[in-house]
């Protein structure tokens, strides 16, 4: 079992799933987000993910999503990960209602920022720190944008964590070292334009993680 696990993020091939499930990934992710260059329809989703492995888990990313888009995506998946400003009380409905696992991204920019999610206990159980997106940015995530890891090099984690943003196969050993991340998260660092995968990018980043 490496020491630190990898999730990618924004899976919308097989070639690019095949490519995560082979070198190692802990997590795949799935983007139901129309503006998104990564989207993908519930019904492509299940066909990527037919074929998929027990052991990795299946990660669906919504942004404030409805009970009509939960109930496509959730049978297919183990994970529910809201990137969208659902409250803590939207959250932990959404888990009673699917009975998944569900990740809460937080957007950091400011320590200001990290103070939000201690709000998520008993509601998400794990948290993934992402980029703040510029303001007016057409996405909430998946931009290749880092905030300062430092911000949570003594951060008192209220919940499990996953480290993401602007994370690539140069920086991750960095990221890793300075927040203690044991997992992290990564889509536009594996990609040779967005929403294009590249999958020897996917093998090499799944090998350094292997090595740290
Ligand atoms: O990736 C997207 O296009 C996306 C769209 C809408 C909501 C979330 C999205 N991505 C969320 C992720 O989990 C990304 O992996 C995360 O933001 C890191 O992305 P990157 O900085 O490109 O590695």
């Amino acid at each position: 079992m490496p020491r630190i696990s990898a999730k990618i993020c924004g899976l919308s091939t097989p070639d690019s799933v095949g490519a995560a499930v082979r070198h190692g990934a802990s997590h795949i992710g799935f983007v139901f987000f129309p503006k998104s260059p990564r989207h993908v329809t519930a019904e492509q989703m299940q066909a990527l993910a037919a074929g998929v492995p027990g052991h990795v888990a299946k990660v669906a990313v919504l942004v404030d999503p409805d009970d009509e888009l939960l109930a496509a995506v959730a049978p297919a998946v183990d994970v529910v990960q809201l990137h969208g400003a659902e409250t803590a009380e939207r959250v932990a409905a959404i888990g009673h209602a699917t009975g998944l696992e569900v990740w809460k991204a937080i957007s950091v920019r400011t320590r200001a920022d990290l103070t939000a999610a201690p709000s998520y206990r008993g509601a998400a159980q794990r948290i993934l720190y992402d980029a703040k997106p510029p303001v007016g940015a057409d996405l909430p995530g998946g931009l290749g944008l880092r905030f300062d890891w430092a911000l949570l090099t003594d951060f008192g984690h209220p919940l499990p964590w996953a480290l993401s943003g602007g994370i690539d196969i140069a920086n991750v050993a960095r990221a890793v070292t300075t927040t203690g991340a044991s997992l992290v998260d990564i889509s536009s660092g594996v990609e040779s334009a967005p929403g294009v995968k590249d999958v020897d990018k996917i093998a090499a980043f799944l090998k350094a993680i292997a090595s740290l």
